[in-house]
């Protein structure tokens, strides 16, 4: 099926701007924006808006900052005229709003349109018709000359209209439908066409599109440079474009339209529309916004604008889609989640943002930093300590962190699915008996006053489920209960890492102690303990780890555990 391409599809040709300027230009301001979410997006829909939809859906746009809005196409439902003479009839259009109506070249649906929109205060009433060959062809059945007459005539009747009607201020939008598909000349031709129908010198809009994306977003934006040039010097003309996304690049079409000298962009939240949408100006609004630019349009709570859209449409909005999917700000793989959580420990406030793999803070758009890293099999030491720190508040030193990291791993390739934070604190917990090991009962003697092996410590402890007694001395209570545990279990233990610090504050303060052991000759493991007490966390880290160990040694005394009942423990 594939090899009948070449002979099947006609490629798009370049059109041949060689001095095309738009390349260098860079975006340092935001467009005029025109939401079409309530005509172009709502005519795509499987069950097109009902009343009280379209209305939380204008009340969403004129909340974000939309100033102008295209409200309906009132001659082609009741539906969409009534919601239409409700804006007007109970003064919902905010004052710096104005309203857009679509309408065909066609007398009758013109004259509808108009009345849907009187008493309104600034209304543009958008006309269009198709221009490109196959359209004129298959549509029409018109030569170009035909298709500059219908231009001429309803434009013309449009103007009449209107000029009715001078209490409301009128614009002209004019599209020459399917542009991107047509010779430069008949739309050039087709724009004049209107321009001179509306009047020279009065407010028109000229709206590019690209009805169905059919090129690469160069050639778009050759073909807008070239058009915004013929247009350049006659303030009364604004120029805009109108991607569609069938080629998944209405984005960069749209930028490079801006580029090339586009003054407004027209398309819909999260991108619904015809097929696969109309441009996504919540992509556009916030690429603007990560270089520095104010879009104009307010999108800090995303997740509500996200579940009105959705409300209103009936469409979800995918997992992925540029900010605003749920998973857009999560990453699962381990190289990604260390850079992440470096990151985040380096940053001081007022830094420019540079979070690696994150081009947007979350908390701009209202999301919280919860779900920035989530841990599968994918993940790595860095994700796994950084939910642990970020929920549990426990701060792994590095190799214990390389340890754990293992004991996830052999959870993941077993279980496969992912793991919550507190699914790793569980794990965590029973990996380090960090609940379970019970304190010492030990008598603490500063016998022999300061200095080297001052301190004597005695008493019982239970591992593995058997009380243990021990006696030894050390420099400090901790050295003295690693030499005792050593003396009863007859192993050496010595202490080659600790480290220790608080989770919350006061009443409900608590010391987490992190013990690197080297058990026997070349045991290594790591012990935690947490306690109210700093000393007695550190004991327990000590227990934590003996019980991690595999002690291949007899025991000095009958009552303790063997190795094996030590390392089941
Ligand atoms: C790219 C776009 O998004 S354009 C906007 C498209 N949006 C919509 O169509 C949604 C609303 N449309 C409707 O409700 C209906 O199509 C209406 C009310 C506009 C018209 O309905 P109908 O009169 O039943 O006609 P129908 O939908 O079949 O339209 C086709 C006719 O309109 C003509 N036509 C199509 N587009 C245009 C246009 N832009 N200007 C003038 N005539 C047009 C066709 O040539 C055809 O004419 P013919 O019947 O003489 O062959
Ligand atoms: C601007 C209008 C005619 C439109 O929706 C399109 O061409 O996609
Ligand atoms: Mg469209």
């Amino acid at each position: 099926m594939l090899k009948q391409a070449a002979s099947k599809y006609q490629a798009f040709r370049p059109i041949g701007l060689t001095d095309r300027t738009w390349p260098d230009a860079v975006l340092a301001q935001a467009p005029v924006w025109l939401s079409t979410d309530l005509r172009d997006g709502n005519q795509a829909l499987i069950e097109p808006m009902d009343a009280a939809r379209k209305l939380r859906m204008f009340e969403l746009l004129v909340r974000i900052g939309f100033k102008e809005i295209e409200v309906g196409f009132p001659a082609a439902s009741q539906t969409d005229f009534d919601f239409v003479r409700k804006l007007i009839e109970e003064d919902l259009i905010p004052a710096d709003v104005t309203i857009q109506v679509m309408t065909p070249a066609r007398a009758e649906l013109i004259e509808r349109t108009v009345e849907a929109v009187a008493g309104a205060r600034r209304v543009i009433v958008h006309v269009y018709n198709a221009v490109a060959p196959v359209w004129r062809r298959v549509v029409f059945g018109l030569e170009v000359p035909q298709v500059m007459q219908l231009v001429d005539e309803h434009v013309g009747l449009v103007r009449r209209l209107t000029d009715d009607r001078p209490d409301t201020q009128w614009v002209l939008q004019y599209s020459p439908e399917t542009f991107s598909l047509a010779e430069l000349e008949v739309s050039l031709e087709a724009c004049e066409t209107a321009i001179a129908a509306w009047g020279l010198g009065r407010p028109i809009i000229l709206n590019l599109p690209t009805t169905v994306e059919n090129a690469t977003p160069n050639v778009f934006a050759d073909q807008v440079e070239w058009m915004v040039r013929r247009f350049r010097d006659r303030p009364e003309i604004v120029v805009s474009v109108h991607p569609h996304n069938d080629r998944g690049t209405g984005t960069a079409s749209a930028e490079l339209a801006l580029m090339a000298g586009a003054h407004r962009v027209e398309g819909c939240l999260f991108g619904n529309g015809e097929r696969t949408g109309n441009l996504d100006l919540v992509n556009v609004a916030l690429n603007l916004y990560t270089q520095g630019v104010d879009p104009g349009l307010d999108f800090s709570d995303i997740d509500e604008v996200r579940r009105t859209v959705e409300h209103c449409n009936q469409l979800p909005v995918h997992p992925r889609h540029p900010y605003a999917g749920d998973l857009v700000y999560t990453s699962f793989s381990g190289s990604h989640q260390d850079a992440i959580k470096k990151a985040f420990a380096q940053r001081r406030d007022g830094d420019v943002w540079a979070i690696p793999y994150l081009p947007i803070d979350p908390k701009d758009l209202g999301r919280s930093y919860e779900a920035v890293i989530r841990v599968n099999s994918q993940s790595g030491k860095g994700g796994i300590a950084y939910l642990l720190d970020s929920e549990y508040g426990l701060d792994l030193p590095r190799r214990l962190q390389i340890e754990f990291s293992q004991a996830v791993q052999q959870v993941m390739d077993t279980e496969g699915h992912e793991l919550t934070a507190d699914d790793l604190w569980r794990l965590f917990d029973s990996e380090y008996h960090v609940s379970a090991t019970a304190l010492p009962r030990y008598r603490l003697q500063a016998s022999e006053g300061q200095g080297a092996q001052a301190v004597r410590l005695e008493g019982e402890c239970e591992v593995a489920g058997r009380s243990v007694a021990f006696a030894g001395h050390g420099d400090g209570p901790i050295d003295a209960f690693v030499q005792a545990m050593g003396a009863a279990l007859g192993v050496s233990v010595r202490v080659l890492d600790y480290h220790e610090h608080a989770i919350g504050a006061g009443a409900d303060a608590h010391a987490v102690a992190y013990l690197e052991l080297r058990i026997g000759a070349s045991q290594t493991v790591y012990g935690v303990g947490r306690d109210t007490d700093i000393v007695a966390a550190s004991l327990k880290a000590v227990l934590s780890g003996l019980q991690r160990a595999t002690i291949t040694v007899s025991p000095a005394s009958a009552d303790v555990p063997t190795a094996n009942e030590l390392a089941g423990a």
